[in-house]
């Protein structure tokens, strides 16, 4: 079922009023559906029940802990690409043992830390971290397990931005130095050698460059093989993409089915995926009010209290996301063509562009597909305090999961010279 809905006039998320949620919370206010997260999570788990397996969402898409917490419980593992995202998984109840760390900055503190709390595997994205991850391991007595994430040189055919898998982006180690770097690391006293990893890309609408990049990964299963490196699995990463607009991605269970294809003589290999924004975008929305409408040399602006510092994928990107009203359109209303502007003092805080709408101040308005990679790139510019967040469960009962933040959070831990 999807999230929004029209009943009366209204529009609802799951079965609750939107604008029953923003007079009780106020806005900007994020809202999230916890039957959509677990519906997602559960098609990737479903689609893999016959295949040793382990789902890591990738925390950095949407952090909140009850959002983790949600996850945790399904069973979820977690990739992680920070320590504060470590403390975050293990807050919020999280299994250390399902979780992988990638990211190519991992710290000496870092290492430390995920080392002593005992996770999965780092996935490894240079040669001198594998150096740096051994000599740590040896300092505290442990045996570090470790992936090479692979940069596959894939054009994962996504924005540039959010483009990981080409041989100029700084992610992984390249294909061509993966076997050497390999073969170094197994000889290193305390690493253990336990898998292989790639991440070619985020919002990935088309199949082939995940088949692409799973065939040069497998190539690489094979040279390893060949020399006695023997893996106990295998990382695909995330990158599956949503339909914000009319893009038209495969569904879970169509990838991984096509993916477990690939692997039908791999029987040995434990499969890990590291989904993101398929989990969370499509179950999460942004409720933002208008707090003036401008008319001017040709221009509609609709002025809304969410801008740029709340979701910034419109600004980063230009990324499209619809935008409905929460008031059901009908065929008499008068139509402009509104720019969705946010208050902050920057040309790009534009939420969409040219948008056919019938709005008059006061009117809430929803972005949709706001779950992921919004509040957790939000930030404090021009000093606004970040959303609030609300999960609904049960279709019908919502819960506050994140304050909206107080001025006092603006300035914690500042001090006055
Ligand atoms: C290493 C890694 N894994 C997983 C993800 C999740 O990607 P997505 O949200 O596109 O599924 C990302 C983000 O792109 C990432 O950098
Ligand atoms: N933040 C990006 C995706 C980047 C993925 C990070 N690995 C987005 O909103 O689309």
């Amino acid at each position: 079922m999807e999230l929004l809905h029209y009943h009366n006039g209204q529009l609802l998320a799951d079965n609750v009023a939107i604008s029953e949620l923003a007079n009780q919370y106020g806005t900007p206010l994020y809202v999230y559906s916890a039957n959509h997260i677990t519906q997602q999570f559960r098609a990737y788990q479903d689609s893999l029940k016959d295949k040793q397996h382990l789902i890591c969402y990738s925390v950095k898409t949407n952090s909140n802990l009850s959002v983790l917490n949600l996850l945790a419980k399904l069973g979820a593992g977690f990739d992680i690409v920070s320590q504060g995202e470590l403390e975050r998984v293990l807050k919020a109840g999280g299994d250390p043992k399902k979780i992988v760390f990638s990211g190519v900055a991992k710290s000496i503190v870092e290492i430390k830390r995920a080392l002593e709390v005992g996770i999965k595997c780092f996935n490894v994205e240079s040669e001198s971290e594998l150096y740096r991850i051994n000599q740590i391991a040896q300092q505290l007595g442990k045996i570090a397990a470790i992936s090479l994430r692979i940069n596959p040189d894939v054009d994962a055919k996504t924005h540039p931005y959010i483009s990981t898998g080409l041989r100029e982006n700084k992610f992984g180690i390249s294909y061509q130095l993966a076997l050497d770097v390999y073969r170094k690391a197994a000889c290193l006293s305390h690493i253990k050698i336990a898998g292989i990893d790639c991440h070619i890309g985020s919002q990935l609408t088309e199949l082939s460059p995940f088949l692409d990049a799973t065939d040069r990964i497998l190539a690489l299963v094979d040279k390893l093989k060949a020399e006695n490196i023997h893996l106990e699995h295998i990382d695909l990463g995330g990158g599956l993409g949503v339909c914000y607009d009319n893009e038209t991605p495969p569904s879970a269970s169509l990838l991984t089915a096509e993916l477990m294809a690939k692997l039908t003589n791999y029987a040995d290999l434990e499969i890990i995926f590291e989904p993101g924004r398929s989990i969370i975008a499509n179950a999460g929305i942004l409720i933002t009010k208008v707090e003036y409408t401008k008319h001017q040399d040709g221009n509609h602006f609709a002025i809304v209290d969410a801008g740029m510092n709340d979701l910034i994928r419109p600004a980063l990107y230009k990324a499209w996301m619809r935008v409905l009203p929460v008031k059901e359109p009908t065929s008499s209303d008068k139509k402009e063509c509104y720019n969705v502007v946010g208050p902050i003092c920057e040309s790009s805080d534009v939420l969409a562009y040219q948008r056919e709408l019938s709005v008059a101040q006061d009117d809430l308005l929803v972005i949709c597909s706001a779950g992921a990679y919004g509040f957790s790139m939000a930030s404090n510019y021009n000093s606004h305090p970040r959303p609030a967040e609300i999960m609904i469960e049960g279709g019908n009962r919502h819960k506050l999961i994140r304050k909206r933040e107080t001025f006092d959070d603006l300035w914690r831990g500042e001090l006055v010279l």
